[in-house]
């Protein structure tokens, strides 16, 4: 018998109707699942299942529960001859190779899903990625468990479905299959409309006959596992990478699964008095820009026209372009080198010396900044500069740090420490090393820039192009080929990538520990790469002893992947899509120069997003919230903002945890939320758009630290030509933000204020809490009628229920009587509210400080022996890359890339 596991996606067929009515349209969206094809030739009638028309059949960790339910046991202990003929044991297949994992499997063919084959061929053709109906009696069934599956949540039920995902709808209990509704009334209606299903088969590599005899489909089957247990494919693969890679950082974590590392909530002390503090550099800046969106009331007819479900579309001038085919360039034979040619960064040790130059102006114990930690950001900042034309002495490198870290220091504190410690020196086999390869005959040349400045503490060396080294190579020796002169140098971007591209052998040395050590972008590979010096000369006598460098991404293991490293200001690269907005693209991008992650936003709407800069800009400082490290136009037309990258929002992690956080969570976010919102209002700033896809968990060593990002629609509270320095009350204004958070009083039109976002954080931390909200799933054709509803139901019964349900702690109660009690100017009793949140804590009894032990964390989240999804193409990278290649436009691409001085190096476009 064969099989092969499958990622498939139940996909309802709509009526034609369906684009048009998509504004009241009820229907069901499934999450993708796992499912075992199994084709067996006539003759092993031992290994035929009951249904015989099915061949696909549904696989979850989890034993179907349903009353009628028929499942059968996947085992890796093989039957006994006598187990065999033992007709009363019919539940449970053997399967060999055995599986990768000791957690047993269900089959499950309740409800039978039978796919409707013309003849036998099509029969086994089951994942050539084309469309499969159920047939009449599947697709019956089906809908009548989904029918008969209600929310988990009493009393939230009545109000089921809304313009976004619902979980709840599970069949046979078990987590396989989960079906979204859309709106109210839906499951009563869609039997009637007879919607018809078809199998969606999700871009997965597709298996190969070699495959399935190799048994490398097991390797894949322990990733497709991951999918199945996590519940959406976009969140198992964003949030399991988040997980594994915060593991990977913290070693102690991976080993004892303990915590440890406390977010600093944010203290009294660190907190600034809002009067004292308000009247920042850039606040008199932020006061005089347009605000991009203030709640000017509209039109409502005009509103209704331009409301519409559908998601977001990218658009067409967003693509970074079509790509060309590139083929990757070719290996440089080097077992003939004369010349070498150094990089100075790779003989004198420059990073030391600063290091500690760093360290005396920021002393840890005021600071609690790693070496590491400021010299990247002096990397960083210096290379900044560059880009933009600056000139480049360390001191004003320096302040520039200061500045960006929101920290006062003074100029003599920088000269001093600069004079005494920034003493560079060579690395101590250096010396040794370079009279070896003088006594071998080697002609050694140093790369120098003619702009250096003595002062610099690292010299930077201009961007090597073909010309330089062209001129190079035959002014100094006209004789020698290029494949006879060695580059050597620990900058992979700016030396060793064009040299290799211009046709030299190149060298890259990865110190220990440095900094070159940690860029690892697959781009060009060198033709060496080795730790120090020492190795250099068994090296050129012995070319195959080196080493081997990093393998560039490989077309074969990809599959049809495109990959665009663009550049933004010589310093920041591209490597991937983060997530989409309203107003533009998020990307993964890599500080080239330290190989820190960052993110970076961009967007043609230059108001919305300088706008944005500005906040950050008033904001800066503020614990819990993202740095912004560069933005400004680019010539290209967008506008960019690179900031600190963050982990997963508390949307996908809501998702990740089966569709709701438990209440001990909830208390820690809660608490972390109000010092952020805190801090935030203490700047003169109201967020406007509370929301749980707003709240991201930090990146790396902050991923315990919750973060807010997202200011499009924040405005200053503050404003200090009043009398009361705050902003005047306003009725008629147009509700900014979600509305499924948004406050009674934003929903009335009024002006929003401190009180507003405070309103908002309670119902986030419900939602969170019970996975929704009692007005999700309102129908109504206009979005104004909807709104009218949510505003009734939050001011009504359904949130007083809501409020007395016996999953929601009483508490909340007084969260809500204080929110709706504050005037419209009264600054909120944050510390009141937090206390809240202690003191639920301390009185279920989990201790009187928080362990900060998110649900995620724990261990039925992530199975530690699950193996690594490194082979493996996340869907989602996917999709987003599809919709950066759509369009063929190569040339139109590569010219705007070149006039935006962006840096495009396309590593492959394979199409299998
Ligand atoms: N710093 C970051 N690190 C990691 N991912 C990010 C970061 N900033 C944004 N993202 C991702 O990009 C998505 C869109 O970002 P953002 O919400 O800032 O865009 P927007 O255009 O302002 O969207 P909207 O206003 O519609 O919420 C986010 O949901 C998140 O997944």
């Amino acid at each position: 018998m064969r099989h092969r596991f499958v990622v498939i996606k139940l996909r309802p067929r709509l009526p034609p109707w369906a684009r048009v009515g998509q504004k009241v349209l009820p229907f069901v969206n499934t999450t993708p699942f796992l499912a075992l094809h199994l084709l067996y030739p006539r003759e092993q009638r031992e290994y035929r299942i009951r249904c015989r028309t099915s061949n696909l059949f549904v696989i979850s960790s989890e034993k179907p529960t349903s009353p009628n339910s028929e499942y059968f046991v996947l085992t890796n202990k093989k039957k006994t001859k006598r187990e065999r003929t033992n007709k009363a044991d019919t539940r449970t297949l053997t399967v060999d190779p055995p599986l990768p994992f000791k957690e047993t499997l269900y089959l499950s063919v309740t409800p039978r899903i039978c796919a409707e084959f013309k003849n036998s061929r099509a029969h086994g053709q089951l994942i050539n990625g084309e469309k499969y109906r159920l047939d009449k009696a599947s697709s019956k069934r089906f809908l009548q468990v989904l029918e008969g599956a209600g929310p988990s949540i009493p009393g939230v039920c009545e109000t089921a479905g809304e313009e976004e995902a619902v979980p709840a709808l599970s069949l046979t209990n078990s987590h396989t299959w989960s079906g979204y509704s859309r709106c109210q009334g839906d499951r009563a209606r869609i039997s009637n409309w007879e919607v018809q299903f078809d199998f969606d088969l999700l871009p997965f590599k597709s298996l190969s006959e070699a495959d399935l005899k190799t048994g490398s489909i097991y390797d894949e089957l322990n990733l497709l596992r991951q999918v199945n247990l996590d519940y959406t494919w976009e969140n198992c693969d964003n949030v399991t990478k988040y997980i594994q890679s915060a593991r990977e950082d913290l070693p102690l974590l991976a080993t004892s699964g303990q915590l440890i590392r406390v977010p600093s909530a944010v203290s009294t002390t660190q907190q600034p008095d809002p009067s004292a503090n308000i009247l920042r550099p850039s606040f008199s800046h932020l006061q005089s820009l347009v605000i991009p969106f203030d709640g000017d009331p509209v039109d409502e007819s005009e509103m209704d026209d331009e409301w519409s479900d559908e998601p977001m579309t990218v658009d067409s001038d967003y693509d970074l372009g079509p790509v060309k085919r590139v083929s990757p360039i070719p290996a440089v034979k080097a077992d003939d080198i004369r010349m070498i040619v150094f990089d100075p960064n790779v003989l004198v040790d420059h990073d030391g010396p600063l290091q500690e130059t760093l360290m005396s102006i920021f002393p840890p114990s005021v600071y609690q900044f790693t070496a590491k930690e400021l010299l990247d950001l002096y990397v960083e900042r210096e290379a900044l500069r560059v880009a933009d034309g600056h000139l480049v002495s360390p001191t004003a490198v320096i302040q520039d740090i200061a500045f960006h870290l929101d920290l006062p220091i003074k100029e003599s504190t920088i000269a001093d420490a600069l004079k005494h410690h920034a003493e560079p020196h060579l690395y101590p086999e250096v010396s040794a090393t370079l009279a070896a390869l003088i006594d071998e005959g080697y002609i050694l040349i140093l790369l120098n820039s003619s702009s250096h400045n003595p002062q610099m503490p690292i010299p930077r060396l201009p961007t090597l192009t073909s010309c330089s080294l062209e001129s190079l190579c035959t002014q100094s020796h006209p004789t020698l080929r290029r494949s006879q002169i060695l580059i050597i140098t620990n900058d992979n971007y700016h030396i060793a990538e064009p040299a290799s591209v211009a046709g030299f052998p190149t060298a890259l040395v990865q110190r220990p520990g440095s900094r070159s050590a940690e860029l690892v972008i697959p781009s060009t590979p060198t033709t060496y790469t080795f730790p120090t010096l020492n190795e250099l000369l068994t090296i050129l006598k012995d070319p195959a002893s080196a080493p081997k460098p990093f393998k560039p991404f490989n077309p074969k293991t990809q599959g049809e992947v495109i990959v665009i490293y663009s550049r933004i200001q010589d310093c920041y690269q591209v490597t991937a899509m983060l997530g989409t907005g309203s107003y533009g693209l998020v990307f993964d991008a890599i500080q080239l120069n330290t190989g820190s992650r960052v993110a970076v936003k961009s967007s043609f709407w230059h108001v919305v997003l300088s706008y944005e800069a500005a906040i950050y800009a008033q904001l800066k400082g503020v614990s819990g919230l993202p740095r912004v490290h560069w933005h400004g136009p680019q010539r290209g037309g967008q506008y960019i903002m690179v900031m600190d990258k963050l982990g997963p929002t508390l949307a996908h992690l809501k998702n990740f945890c089966r569709g709701r956080f438990s209440l001990k969570t909830i208390l820690m976010l809660g608490d972390q939320m109000l010092s952020i919102i805190e801090a935030v209002h203490s700047r003169g700033i109201i967020v406007r758009d509370i929301k749980p896809e707003n709240f991201a968990m930090g990146h790396g060593k902050d991923y315990n630290r919750l973060f807010l990002f997202d200011f499009d629609f924040s405005k200053l509270w503050f404003d200090p030509h009043t009398a009361s320095k705050h902003i005047p009350f306003r009725e008629g204004r147009m509700q900014i933000g979600m509305e499924r958070y948004m406050s009674r009083n934003a929903h009335s039109g009024f002006e929003q204020s401190r009180r507003d976002d405070i309103e908002s954080i309670g119902y986030v931390l419900l939602y969170l809490l019970h996975g929704r909200l009692p007005w999700q799933g309102i129908g109504a054709s206009y979005m104004s009628t909807k709104l009218r509803r949510m505003q009734k139901m939050k001011l009504g019964k359904p949130f007083i229920d809501f409020l007395a349900h016996e999953k929601t702690p009483k508490f909340f109660n007084t969260f809500f009587e204080h929110s709706q009690s504050l005037a419209f100017e009264e600054q909120p009793d944050y510390n009141m509210l937090r206390n809240l949140f202690r003191t639920e804590f301390e009185e279920r009894g989990w201790g009187k400080e928080y362990d900060w032990e998110f649900d995620w964390w724990k261990k039925s989240g992530v199975d530690e022996e699950i193996a690594q999804p490194l082979a493996f193409v996340p869907y989602f990278e996917r999709e987003c890359l599809d919709v950066i290649c759509r369009q063929e436009k190569t040339q139109w691409f590569h010219e705007r890339a070149h006039d935006m001085g962006i840096y495009m190096v396309v590593i492959h476009t394979v199409k299998e």
